[in-house]
């Protein structure tokens, strides 16, 4: 694009190419044109499409093979799609231009009814012969019949080494869809008599499990389980997504999994040598070899990698038609807008990479200023009322950096549509345990984890299956480095000058994974909700209030209320409403900026 920031030259692993190779992308949410506002991220989906044409093209000269997979929530998470009207407009359009092979539903494609139909009606079409959905199906928009979204499962043959592949598609045992979707659990989809039948296939050399799943999730772990114990030396090939981080998992010497990360930021690479061959012809069928290696790189989404992994320069690397694409999301922002300022952040604000709560945390931002300052405003409050004010930390997507905050910022931080809702008069000694029970353990987390539904960012979810993510120890001024962080580096990077802060990925096969070599970045846990007390001081006793408007945002009212039950209050839907028209809390957020932050002409540096 053409605001993007030029790429930064960084020392580089080679991709390690074999006989069978994949790209993937996975929780794409809208991300098209790349990141703007960092170097290491600002290729776009038309620079990944001559970068696959170059990367097929190579495949073709060597005779190896290459496939391209993307594992869903393309859609959710960026103005280009979130800002659209209808939602979706240009998303479709841009998302085909793209070769790939296998392609599959995340959840973010099934919340609504009109998302999912979207759905239907175009990803499915566009990428007809390459989506699929094993444990996924729609109630048809035009006969009402339930069908499967798309076939469950293909097998095919490789073009140049002839490989022969089964493939399936999956979507993690999701509970918050639309109910115009039925979502199967994989531990009864293995157990289906095609999932069976699709197994009883002695004519392989590969199974691919590609998925909107967590690589480490029970999930995977049933489908490896059950497809080896029908082949018990046959290489697995797993593709997941969900989580928004890398990493990379060994299940035995034969099966592995790749996860590339989120929002555009990562093309993951994915190689096996060693595989049989069914041949073009039989005559040309190979046996497996002894040892099956898998290799993996996760590729930082920049001009810099991409030119150099296709072998390409500046003038060689665009294909037109690549140059078409990004043409095509540069008048898709324009058309929307995205570069409206609304005001200057002052300072950058950061998800996880500070301690919540912190200065430069942009919870601390929203629990400090946003939300006491924006409710305040209300009728009910200026008239005396009080007010706790609950947000799921996940609704909050992106960090702010410091500078323009735009119409592209302000979906990128907080895309979804959610109203923000309240419950009258709740008594303040009920209403003031809620945010406990939501972030403190005990019988609704239970429940949460029961339903697979959880409230903080995603990549903070995956750290349950991973401790060695969170910085736990340091504090933030122990930490060397400033805007990147830097906490918590390993000797071996800290000795290297200059390194550019960015992902440093640990996963079961090493520290080897990440394509461009960076300095460590801090990650913190943040809890599942943050709470404003608006009208009063929390913090002092003599201000406590009888009773409180309990708020939230709308799409935590199912555990609101069942926090609330858990105390002996008995509310039920009929007892919420919305607040202020149904504003939602991107609305507010905006509005806070506008206020607050305005600025005419540039923001200063
Ligand atoms: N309308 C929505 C949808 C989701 N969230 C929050 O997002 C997180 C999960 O994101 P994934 O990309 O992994 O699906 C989770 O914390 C949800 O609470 C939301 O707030 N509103």
């Amino acid at each position: 694009q053409p605001e993007a920031q030029q790429p930064i030259a960084a020392p580089l692993r080679e991709l390690p190419w074999a006989q069978l190779n994949f790209l993937h992308t996975t929780d794409i949410h809208g991300w098209w044109g790349g990141h703007l506002q960092e170097a290491s991220f600002s290729a776009d989906w038309g620079d990944y499409v001559s970068f696959a044409k170059h990367m097929r093209d190579k495949a073709d000269a060597e005779g190896v093979d290459l496939l391209v997979v993307d594992t869903g929530d393309r859609v959710e998470g960026n103005a280009i799609y979130d800002s659209s009207k209808p939602r979706g407009k240009f998303t479709y359009e841009i998302a085909k231009e793209q070769h790939i092979d296998l392609i599959s539903s995340g959840n973010h494609e099934l919340y609504k009814a009109d998302t999912a139909e979207g759905e239907y009606y175009h990803t499915v079409r566009d990428f007809q012969g390459s989506y699929l959905a094993s444990n996924l199906d729609i109630y048809d928009p035009r006969t009402g019949y339930l069908e499967p979204l798309a076939p469950r499962y293909k097998k095919f043959t490789t073009k140049n080494q002839g490989i022969r592949v089964l493939a399936f598609g999956f979507i993690f045992d999701f509970t918050g869809n639309a109910n115009n979707t039925v979502v199967t659990r994989v531990e009864d989809t293995v157990n289906e008599d095609w999932f069976k039948e699709a197994l009883k296939d002695d004519d392989l050399d590969l199974i691919v499990v590609f998925g909107h799943v967590d690589i480490r999730s029970p999930e995977y772990a049933i489908l490896f389980s059950t497809i080896r114990a029908a082949h018990n030396d046959l290489p697995i090939q797993f593709f997941g997504g969900h989580s928004h981080i890398r990493d990379y998992k060994i299940f035995d010497d034969k099966s592995v999994a790749l996860e590339s990360g989120r929002y555009m930021e990562t093309l993951g690479f994915m190689s096996i040598d060693g595989l049989s061959t069914g041949g073009k012809d039989e005559s040309a069928a190979t046996p497996q070899k002894p040892v099956v290696t898998f290799s993996r790189r996760y590729i930082d989404n920049n001009l810099f990698s991409l030119r150099h992994h296709s072998g390409k320069d500046e003038k060689t690397f665009p294909t037109q038609y690549g140059l078409n694409v990004s043409k095509a999301i540069g008048d898709a922002r324009d058309s929307l807008d995205l570069t409206k300022k609304y005001g200057c952040a002052p300072r950058d604000l950061w998800i996880s990479r500070r301690p919540y709560p912190h200065k430069e945390s942009i919870l601390s931002w929203i629990e400090e200023e946003v939300l006491p300052d924006s409710i305040a405003e209300s009728q009910r409050i200026k008239s005396g009322g009080k007010a706790l004010v609950i947000q799921n930390t996940g609704a909050i997507r992106f960090d702010v950096f410091k500078g323009a905050f735009t119409k592209d910022t302000k979906f990128l931080v907080s895309p979804f549509t959610s109203p923000l809702r309240l419950i009258k008069d709740v008594p303040y000694k009920a209403a003031s345990q809620v945010i406990k029970l939501l972030n403190n353990g005990g019988p609704i987390l239970l429940e949460m984890m029961e339903a697979n539904a959880f409230l903080q960012p995603p990549e903070v979810t995956a750290a349950r299956f991973r401790p060695d993510l969170l910085s736990f120890a340091q504090s933030f001024e122990s930490q060397s480095g400033g805007g990147g962080g830097g906490g918590g580096q390993s000797p071996m990077l800290a000795e290297v000058p200059a390194l550019i802060p960015g992902y440093t990925t640990h996963d079961d096969a090493g520290i080897d994974g990440d394509d461009t070599v960076h300095s460590k970045i801090a990650f913190y846990n943040v809890p599942n909700c943050i709470q404003s007390a608006v009208g009063f001081d929390s913090n002092n006793k003599d201000e406590e209030p009888q009773t409180v408007d309990l708020m939230y945002n709308g799409f935590i009212q199912k555990w609101i209320l069942m926090a609330l039950q858990y105390i002996g209050q008995k509310y039920t839907s009929d007892d919420t409403e919305v607040y202020a028209q149904g504003e939602s809390f991107t609305d507010i957020m905006t509005g806070w900026v506008e206020k607050h932050w305005a600025s005419e002409g540039e923001c200063p540096k």
